[in-house]
């Protein structure tokens, strides 16, 4: 069964620049694993349990505020791969993750994962480069934060979103995100209404199009100067 889903996991940059022969020690290690829609994969400050690739459904990656207030980090979707920090640093989760649909996760048990770094040693520079990418990312969700105006982090947000969706295509081709206004404000820490005004404000200069749970980017470069 895991075969219809080793194209779609093997799609992320730092999965396909490694050799077949250790791609295949990985898949050979995995298990799925369905967890229904509202359900943890697992809590802030748990102890890793195994590496995830998602097969079907959407994630998302949160925190509580000490209100019990939901920020919404990101969401992953089908072909990502998460779990890797608290795998190779033995320290708890960072976030909470869980199902907003039913989801299908490919999983690497955390035994098997060790063994397997210990037999290849060649798999850590393609787990760098993973690793590395949530750095750059984290980096820019500060930059962001710190910086930025709200229109701005919006702007960001949605291209970090498309690029956390993994869609490389030519620049000019739309890419449309499924995604609430509400989700999109929890991700800013800002209101929906709020959120609400700049999408219409984008809508109006021609750079997305806004419709019921969907935002779609015309042009990311254009987006991007948007600024
Ligand atoms: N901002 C983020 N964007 C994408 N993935 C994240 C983000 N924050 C945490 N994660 C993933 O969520 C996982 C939670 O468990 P880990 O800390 O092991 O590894 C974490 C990352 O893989």
């Amino acid at each position: 069964m895991l075969n219809q889903y080793r194209e779609l996991l093997s799609r992320p940059d730092w999965f396909s620049a490694m050799p077949a022969e250790l791609q295949d020690c990985l898949f050979n290690a995995v298990r799925l694993r369905t967890v229904k829609q509202g359900q943890t994969v697992h809590e802030k400050h748990d102890k890793a349990d195994g590496l995830y690739g998602i097969c079907e459904g959407r994630l998302r990656v949160v925190q509580h505020s000490e209100g019990g207030r939901e920020m919404l980090l990101t969401l992953l979707e089908p072909g990502n791969w998460f779990g890797e920090i608290a795998m190779f640093d033995d320290a708890p989760r960072t976030h909470t993750v869980y199902c907003e649909q039913d989801t299908v996760l490919a999983m690497i048990p955390r035994a098997r994962f060790q063994h397997l770094l210990s037999a290849k040693p060649a798999l850590y520079p393609h787990f760098t480069r993973l690793l590395c990418s949530r750095v750059r990312s984290a980096f820019q969700f500060i930059d962001a934060s710190a910086s930025l105006s709200l229109r701005e982090q919006l702007i960001r947000r949605l291209l970090m979103l498309l690029g956390s969706y993994g869609q490389i295509l030519p620049d000019a081709t739309p890419i449309t995100l499924n995604l609430s206004q509400e989700s999109l404000a929890q991700m800013l820490n800002s209101s929906r209404q709020t959120v609400n005004q700049m999408l219409q404000s984008l809508q109006d200069e021609g750079l997305i199009e806004v419709r019921y749970r969907r935002i779609t980017i015309l042009s990311p470069a254009a987006l991007a100067a948007g600024n």
